[in-house]
């Protein structure tokens, strides 16, 4: 794992937060992209070499909409670069780890994206980012 791709933070109302966030940090997000798979809106925000993600529920039945119902607004999971999604979800497994899901599915910015079940990495959800190429 190379690097901290990005922190992803789970929102109510992403507007707001983009306006929170942007006060906070000095800058505007650069982007935001609805990701139909995960049933949700994104915006990023770049600070330095890694990104904040904020997420918004786009459905009652995406992960973000049932993580909000449970618990509060927060840090939802952590992302790691990564150069060979398939080679590193076969060294984890080989660990023990829990994947969710070992076809990588179309993440935000690009990315192809492998889930960590978080009862198996601490209570952290993490999730492995690669590049497309
Ligand atoms: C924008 C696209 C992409 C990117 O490119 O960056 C994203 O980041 S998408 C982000 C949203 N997508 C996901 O989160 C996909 C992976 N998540 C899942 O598959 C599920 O959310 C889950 C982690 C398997 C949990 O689902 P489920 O079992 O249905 O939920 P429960 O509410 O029953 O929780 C079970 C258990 O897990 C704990 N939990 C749930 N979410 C988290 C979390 N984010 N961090 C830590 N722990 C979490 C939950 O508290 C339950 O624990 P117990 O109560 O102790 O059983
Ligand atoms: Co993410």
């Amino acid at each position: 794992m190379r690097k901290i791709e990005h922190i992803g933070i789970a929102v109510k109302d992403l507007e707001k937060s983009n306006e929170l966030f942007r006060k906070l940090l000095g800058k505007e997000h650069f982007k935001t992209e609805i990701v139909e798979g995960e049933r949700v809106e994104t915006s990023f925000f770049q600070v330095g070499e890694t990104k904040v993600e904020l997420l918004q529920a786009t459905r009652p039945d995406s992960p973000i909409a049932k993580y909000l119902e449970k618990k509060s607004e927060g840090i939802h999971h952590i992302a790691f670069d990564v150069e060979d999604i398939q080679s590193e979800v076969a060294r984890l497994k080989a660990e023990g780890f829990e994947i969710l899901n070992e076809t990588p599915k179309a993440g935000a910015d690009n990315k192809l994206v492998v889930f960590l079940h978080p009862r198996s990495t601490n209570g952290v959800l993490v999730e492995l980012c690669q590049e497309k190429k």
